[in-house]
Formats: structure tokens, C-alpha cells, sequence
């Protein structure tokens, strides 16, 4: 028996589960949300229905990192960092050097830190996170679970970008995506509430959050994504643009009299997507709180659906159809209009949301009415638990 935690630093989240093993009895799960903004929310949950809460401004993914160590103790959740036996950490970006979870030695340190600018958000925190074990726990093992690796079954017509060929072997210039371990999860739970083998269904993953991407599945892989070489690309975010014609680079650049390229692609990270258009929130939350009286937040919001309407038009052509559609993360398991609106707008297709069973949060649901030839599912996604998964499989 031991205790194993899985670290999972999203762009605006930090979020974390001690697991007990081999049961994989959740003994305590946290969440540090809204990194970097204003009233940090931070929830902890341990013991038996202990809840701890606050609110206070986390400036940075290292006083998240440094906020989990100190509460852990600080709760007696546990009594000393030596009761902990392994640690598994998300990695965004592993490119095409990863096609699985590794044992962290300081050559795979080494490379997710080299791999920064295939994921800029969140290759340096999370190497960050391996630091900091390594420093307190020395001999613990650390395990990198990325998630490009989901993504590596993709076929290379959809894979690659229509530039120059030797750019992708001379580079590696070509798409990668994320969130496979997520987006992994939710297709076998899929799967499994839809009683059929995963490798006989057609389905389109919605993993909508801070962060978003849409995943086409076919035959139990990977068919393609949404997000690219990067994070940034494909459906709009809350802080990314999403993806847009590359020469407003440039054109952009010259207008605002920016330099170095990077500097461009900050803005396209970090200012873009929901708080760039609404010039009020990156955050779902507060954007609806004011999208009766705020036309540029109803426009975010507005765009916000539009592009996932998009993305899965376009996927359900490029599968030949579709058995079903998942929403997951923040936003797909928690905003029960913006789930209606997306579906409405997708029933051409034969995809139809009951408002009774969609009237929920987070929990595992068929939302589909009984005339829908679409299932629609609801699935919490447990990147953790498939993190701690792999820290087993690894380490054993
Ligand atoms: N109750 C809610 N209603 C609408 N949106 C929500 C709700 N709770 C969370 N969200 C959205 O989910 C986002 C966080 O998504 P999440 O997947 O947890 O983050 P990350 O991408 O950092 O991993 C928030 O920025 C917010 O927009
Ligand atoms: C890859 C990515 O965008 O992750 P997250 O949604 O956790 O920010
Ligand atoms: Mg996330």
C-alpha cells in the first residue's frame, strides 16, 4: 500500500488528487482555480466530507505548487511528504518523443524543459512541479504523463501543416494537441456508458475549460484535434485566440510596432479568446453574470459557441458521422446553457439535449432526448486518476 498524488497544472488551474494504491480511494482532492487572476479560489477536499476553502490572489503556478505542499501538511492530510510513494505529473507538450508516460530521470527533465515553446502555458510549470518533488522527495519516483502522447495515433494527412515538408522533418513542425489524457478518459467512459466497444464508435470529445480542444475518435484513437503545434490553436479559449489567419501576425506586429514574434504570441496566449474580446473576464462565470447588460461579453460568449459549432461540423465530416459527443471540463461539465446552445445548433445532425437531464453539473450523464440519433454525454474528466494509473504502470 501507498500513496500516490497526481499533479495536473492546467493554464489556469492547479489541480491535484492524492490517491491511495492499489485501490485508488481518492484520500484527498484540490483545485487552485483562477491562477494568475484575482481571487484565487482554492478548495480542498479530505477526511470524511471535510471541505477546506478560500479565497486569496495565487499569483503564479509555483505558490500553487508551494500552496498544495503547505496544506497537505497543514490539514494532516498527511503527517510528513515521505508518506507519499510516487508522483505523477501532466506534461502538456512531449512532440513526438513521448508516445507514452515515462519515469522522470534528467534527460526526460531535460526535454520537457527544451519543450517549452511547443507549449508555453504550461511545459515551464510543470517542470516546475517535478523540480519541486524531486527537491523534497528525492528518491519518490516522478512520472510524466503528456498529453500529446493520445495524439500520436493521428493519420499524417491530419497531422500536418501545408508548409514546406522539410519544415516538419527538419523541426518537427506539425500538430500535436493536448489534452489527450482527458480526452483519453472521457472516450472509454463513453464507451462504457454506451455499452459498446470503444473501437466500434465514431466520437467527438469536448474538452472545454480554460484551456479547450475537440478530439475526433475513430477506432479507439486519436483521428484528429483541434489544437496544433501549440495550445493556441483551434477553438477559441479563455485567454487564446484560438486559430486565425497566420499573416494578422504580421500584419498585427507592424500596427502595434512589437519586435520579436513572441511577444505577438503572448498576446495571442494570454490576452485573446474571452478577455480579449470581452474586455471583462477570461472566465465563463463572470461573463454570464453580465451578458444581459454587456454586449461584448455576450459576444465572447457568442464566438465562444460558434467555434465549437464549427469544429464539430467539421469532424463529424471528416469521421463519416458520428455515434456521440462528450462534454468535459469546466465549462462542459458545468454550464448547462452553453451545453443547449452547442447542441441546438448541432441538430441538423440528429444531435438533440434534453433540458431536464441537462439541468445538472459534473456528474456522469446521457443528455440526449429519446428521438436524438446523437448521443450526448456529460462526463467529469479524471485526468488524475489516468495519471495515477500510469505512476502504477510505471513504477511497479
Ligand atoms: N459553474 C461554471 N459555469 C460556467 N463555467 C465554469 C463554471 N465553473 C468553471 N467554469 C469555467 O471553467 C474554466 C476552468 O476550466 P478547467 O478545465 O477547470 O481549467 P483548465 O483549463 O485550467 O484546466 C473557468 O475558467 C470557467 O470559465
Ligand atoms: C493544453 C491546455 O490548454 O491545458 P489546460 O486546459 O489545462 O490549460
Ligand atoms: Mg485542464
Amino acid at each position: 500500500m501507498g500513496k500516490t498524488l497526481a499533479v495536473n497544472a492546467g493554464s489556469s488551474t492547479l489541480k491535484f488528487k492524492l490517491f491511495e494504491v492499489p485501490s485508488e480511494s481518492v484520500i484527498t482532492s484540490g483545485v487552485v482555480e483562477r491562477i494568475g487572476l484575482k481571487d484565487s479560489i482554492v478548495t480542498i477536499k479530505y477526511g470524511d466530507g471535510k471541505k477546506y476553502e478560500d479565497t486569496l490572489d495565487v499569483d503564479n503556478h509555483e505558490a500553487a505548487i508551494q500552496l498544495m505542499l503547505d496544506k497537505l501538511l497543514d490539514l494532516h492530510i498527511i503527517e510528513d511528504y515521505k508518506e507519499i510513494t510516487g508522483v505523477g505529473h501532466r506534461i502538456v507538450a512531449g512532440g513526438e518523443d513521448f508516445t507514452d508516460s515515462v519515469l522522470v530521470d534528467d534527460d526526460v527533465l531535460a526535454k520537457i524543459e527544451s519543450l517549452a515553446e511547443y507549449a508555453p502555458l504550461h511545459n515551464p510549470a510543470e517542470a516546475m512541479g517535478i523540480r519541486a518533488f524531486r527537491k523534497i522527495l528525492p528518491d519518490v519516483p516522478n512520472v510524466a504523463v503528456f498529453d500529446t502522447s493520445f495524439h500520436t495515433s493521428m493519420p499524417q494527412v491530419n497531422y500536418m501543416y501545408a508548409v514546406p515538408y522539410e519544415y516538419y522533418e527538419k523541426f518537427g513542425a506539425r500538430k500535436y494537441g493536448a489534452h489527450g489524457t482527458s480526452h483519453r478518459y472521457v472516450a472509454n467512459r463513453a464507451a462504457a456508458m454506451l455499452g459498446k466497444p470503444l473501437e466500434s464508435l465514431k466520437l467527438i470529445t469536448l474538452h472545454i475549460g480554460a484551456g479547450a480542444s475537440i478530439t475526433a475518435i475513430k477506432d479507439g484513437k486519436s483521428f484528429d484535434t483541434s489544437m496544433g503545434f501549440t495550445p493556441l490553436a483551434g477553438i477559441m479559449m479563455a485567454t487564446r485566440s484560438g486559430d486565425i489567419d497566420a499573416s494578422l501576425v504580421a500584419f498585427l506586429m507592424q500596427k502595434l510596432d512589437i519586435k520579436d514574434a513572441n511577444d505577438m504570441i503572448e498576446i495571442l496566449n494570454k490576452k485573446s479568446g474571452l478577455i480579449g474580446v470581452s474586455e471583462y473576464s477570461a472566465d465563463m462565470r463572470d461573463l454570464e453574470k453580465v451578458q444581459g447588460h454587456n454586449a461584448k461579453a455576450h459576444l465572447a460568449r457568442d464566438m465562444y459557441i460558434n467555434r465549437i459549432v464549427r469544429y464539430v461540423g467539421q469532424y463529424i465530416a471528416e469521421l463519416g458521422g458520428v455515434d456521440a459527443i462528450v462534454f468535459t471540463a469546466g465549462v462542459g461539465e458545468n454550464d448547462i446553457p452553453i451545453r443547449q446552445e452547442v447542441a441546438d445548433k448541432l441538430s441538423y445532425f440528429g444531435i438533440a439535449v434534453d433540458p431536464e437531464k441537462n439541468n445538472i453539473r459534473g456528474v456522469e450523464r446521457d443528455l440526449s432526448t429519446d428521438a436524438a440519433t446523437v448521443k450526448t454525454l456529460l462526463i467529469p474528466t479524471d485526468e488524475e486518476l489516468m495519471i495515477v494509473r500510469d505512476v502504477e504502470r510505471l513504477t511497479d
